[in-house]
């Protein structure tokens, strides 16, 4: 067997999944694995990063073994990942000097607010597309440096070194040689100026962080590293495709030409608009940020993040107990025609775009003596549709481009429900792939693309098949046989224990 498969690593924020592509793009075997997520405080979200790198070897491992593939047929790896995590280590040792500061921690709100206070938002807007949020790395960055003893003054000796998960998996995989990140991951951390393609030193004198922390950037599609023999099962394979996970996903929703938009439904959701050459800088709370590089072309697009949606809903059944399962919202949310006056905004850990309120908190409104789960239920999924239309608004107003069609995927993708409400509420076509594990497709697409498995974006569309698509005044019947069971088993254990 030759080397013709594809490994990609998709590392997400509470799992870490590794699946091998064939030629046509289909996935051959898959692997993944949870892993611990860490609250020292409120509002503060920690990964340990030797769980990260573990997890990750132990699912690349998995996946090969399940199949009947060896290391030796793999002709390119791609890794997509969690943005905006913050990683320090030892450029010599590879020892962390603290835990990955995740995206969802909001431990730097003062930093930002007082950035903020300074008049500096714009500069930071202007240069890098982001907006003074905790969300992104560089107030994490400058909370390690001030806050963790020693550290700053080993980062300004040049022993420390920074990096997003990408670039701690490529540290890791390539034993330590070497240090680089990809265009759409630089394109979060609030140090990167997007147009001039450079680490920003305005910014970094201003968040005082020393350059010699950061990282080479490369195209998404190039060979960043090969992986040492002792990290990949003997053998050196090229790490050739590297992108965020929602710049990835958009890529392989083959969302190619400008006004195309994907929204990933998943924990949070994130819908980014392929914007072509133009960085459009936003007047409505949306970022601009590098969709990929590729063959030397930018392809930029506007983003909405919204920070809880699926999240919303595995609310409703952990702490809530009104679902067993996430997937059971979508029938019961039909049993009532509308939510009766209820409405929820699930800002558990803030708001995203286009608010940008980390300090919000969830409200749930217009509650009455008659109002049921179901009720409840119906209005959690119409928020997340709600959060949606505020993005595209958001979009139009910024670009001018009006919404045709959306392209789904995550999780939450599955719930028909939502992507009817979705339908309806911002009068488009809503289509979801056959394949909704889009992010690691993504990073297998431009991995293949730089070892020639794929000889160009054309090759890449034509892998691409549609399960779903719904239109404005669809109408889904869910009732039916298979619903009976789920009614009984709800009434035989209301506890749903
Ligand atoms: N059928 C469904 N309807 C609504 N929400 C769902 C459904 N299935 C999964 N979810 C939600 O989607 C999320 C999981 O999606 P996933 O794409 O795996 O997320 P992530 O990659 O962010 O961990 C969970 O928050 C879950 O509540
Ligand atoms: O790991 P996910 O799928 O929750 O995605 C996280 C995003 O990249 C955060 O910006």
């Amino acid at each position: 067997m030759s080397a013709s498969y594809i490994l990609a690593i998709d590392q997400g924020t509470t799992s870490t999944r590794a699946m091998i592509f064939d030629q046509k793009g289909k996935i051959v075997e898959k692997s993944q694995q949870e892993f611990q997520q860490i609250y020292p405080k409120s509002g503060w979200v920690e990964h340990d990063p030797a769980d990260i790198w573990e997890s990750t070897k132990s699912v690349m491992s998995a996946a090969l073994q399940q199949s009947s593939l060896k290391a030796e047929n793999i002709a390119g790896i791609g890794i997509t990942n969690q943005r905006e995590t913050t990683m320090i280590w030892d450029r010599e040792t590879g020892e962390p000097v603290y835990n990955a500061i995740v995206w969802q921690c909001r431990r730097t709100t003062d930093i930002c607010a007082e950035l903020k206070d300074r008049g500096l938002e714009d500069i930071f807007q202007q240069k890098t597309g982001l907006l003074l949020d905790p969300y992104f790395s560089g107030t994490k960055v400058k909370w390690i440096l001030d806050n963790i003893e020693g550290v700053r003054e080993r980062a300004e000796n040049g022993e420390l070194v920074f990096g997003t998960v990408d670039s701690w998996l490529i540290w890791r995989l390539s034993g330590g040689k070497e240090h680089v990140t990809d265009y759409t991951n630089a394109s979060r951390t609030l140090m990167y100026n997007i147009h001039e393609l450079e680490w920003d030193e305005d910014l970094l004198e201003i968040l005082d962080i020393p350059a010699s922390l950061l990282p080479e950037v490369q195209e998404s599609s190039s060979i960043f590293a090969r992986t040492s023999p002792q990290n990949f099962f003997g053998y050196e394979k090229p790490i050739a495709g590297i992108a965020g996970d929602q710049h990835s996903a958009t890529f392989a929703q083959a969302c190619y030409k400008k006004g195309m938009i994907k929204s990933t439904y998943g924990t949070g959701a994130f819908m980014l608009m392929n914007t072509g050459a133009d960085s459009y800088i936003s007047e409505n709370g949306l970022l601009t940020t590098i969709g990929w590089g590729l063959e030397g072309e930018i392809n930029y697009c506007l983003e909405g993040s919204i920070f809880n949606a699926g999240s919303a809903v595995q609310w409703l059944s952990d702490e809530l107990e009104l679902l067993s399962d996430p997937a059971d919202s979508e029938y019961f949310a039909q049993k009532v025609d509308d939510t009766d006056g209820v409405y929820i905004v699930p800002a558990f850990t803030g708001l995203g775009a286009p608010q940008w309120e980390p300090r919000a908190r969830g409200t749930v409104v217009g509650v009455s003596r008659g109002t049921t789960r179901n009720h409840l239920i119906r209005a959690t999924l119409e928020a997340v549709g709600y959060q949606s239309q505020d993005l595209l608004e958001a979009m139009y107003d910024d670009t001018g481009i009006e919404c045709r069609e959306i392209r789904v995927d995550g999780g939450a993708a599955s719930n028909g429900f939502l992507l009817q409400f979705l339908a309806d509420i911002a009068d488009t076509t809503v289509q979801r792939p056959v394949n909704t594990e889009t992010t690691a497709a993504g990073a297998a697409y431009l991995a293949g693309l730089a070892v020639n498995l794929w000889s160009d974006k054309e090759e890449i569309r034509g892998m691409r098949r549609v399960d779903k698509e719904v239109h404005t005044g669809d109408r889904s019947s869910p009732q039916g046989g298979a619903y009976f069971w789920l009614e009984k088993s709800y009434e035989i254990d209301p506890g749903l224990g």
